[in-house]
């Protein structure tokens, strides 16, 4: 399956709806601001948090109104519930008696299935699952989508409406999400770890720090630029800069004597089965 961008009417955010952003940490209110990028009226939209500094944060930056959870579950259509696995039993406990069953509660927490909120909501109601990313805040997220028991096409239409302006979607049947989770929504995190530690290298070959990071950056863009644009395997990619007898054959070959390769693939596997606990609330 193909990630997909969003059609043209998908983006016009529809104004009836209400979405309400609860626990608004990181990953809340990258999506709350680019919510708002896409054209969502502040008025359409609740945010809540557990410390009143937090709720104060947001309203200051965003001009979106700081409710209560169960103002939140009463007010709003759309529910995105963005707390850390280990506290979405406590929210659920706090929501249940405030969410009617016509509700679409939206869920961004690594691990959890949506047969955790369908058990403790009223019967009926549909739970979307998504794994985004923190790039939302460029528009340039990867938000992976799962259709709980109850949510159907409409339900799937809503989240990608808040969900593709921010960035690219793909639905996946709900087993792979926890490899999902790995792949793109821990993602980011990998690039980072290269940069700092190519950046690392630069400076050990004796580039002032500020020019080294420079260098890896602009390489990483013009590099995914054309991962996405060029329409070309990687392997031909780096094929394509590997001079005979050059200077990069000669670092791939540390790099597959580090087994890198190996270490990436342990340590993909390592956050799908760290996804695959959290379930447990572990
Ligand atoms: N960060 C990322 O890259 C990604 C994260 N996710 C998922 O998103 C979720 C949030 O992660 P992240 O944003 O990093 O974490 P954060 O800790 O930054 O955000 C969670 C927020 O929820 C608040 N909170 C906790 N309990 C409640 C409550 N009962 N009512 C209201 N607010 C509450 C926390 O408040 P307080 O500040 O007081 O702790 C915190 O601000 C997780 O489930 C994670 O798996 C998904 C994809 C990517
Ligand atoms: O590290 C985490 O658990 C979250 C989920 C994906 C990215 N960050």
């Amino acid at each position: 399956m193909t990630p997909t961008t969003a059609p043209a009417e998908a983006r016009t955010p529809g104004t009836a709806q209400k979405v309400a952003v609860l626990g608004a940490g990181k990953i809340g209110e990258a999506l709350l601001s680019g919510m708002i990028r896409a054209g969502w009226a502040p008025a359409d939209l609740l945010v809540t948090a557990r410390r009143p500094e937090r709720a104060a944060e947001l309203h200051e930056r965003h001009g979106v109104e700081a409710v209560s959870n169960a103002h939140a579950a009463k007010a709003a259509d759309t529910l995105i519930l963005a707390v850390k696995p280990q506290d979405m039993g406590a929210l659920l406990d706090e929501l249940a008696p405030h969410t009617a069953a016509d509700r679409l509660v939206i869920s961004a927490a690594a691990g959890i299935p949506t047969a955790f909120f369908e058990e403790r909501l009223a019967e009926g109601t549909a739970v979307v699952r998504v794994m985004p990313n923190t790039p939302v805040l460029v528009d340039e997220g990867m938000s992976v989508i799962s259709a709980g028991r109850h949510a159907d096409e409409s339900h799937l239409a809503r989240t990608e409406a808040i969900f593709q302006p921010v960035g690219k979607t793909l639905r996946v049947p709900e087993k792979h999400q926890d490899a999902a989770t790995a792949l793109s929504g821990s993602g980011p995190a990998y690039f980072y770890y290269l940069v700092e530690a190519m950046t690392d290298a630069g400076i050990l070959l004796g580039l002032p720090r500020a020019q080294a990071h420079d260098l890896i950056v602009q390489s990483a863009i013009g590099a995914a630029v054309m991962l996405r644009d060029s329409g070309e395997h990687p392997v031909r990619l780096r094929e394509a800069v590997t001079s005979p007898a050059g200077t990069t054959i000669n670092a791939i070959r540390e790099l597959e004597n580090h087994g890198v390769r190996a270490a990436l693939i342990a340590a993909l596997e390592a956050a799908r089965d760290r996804s695959r606990e959290l379930a447990s609330g572990a």
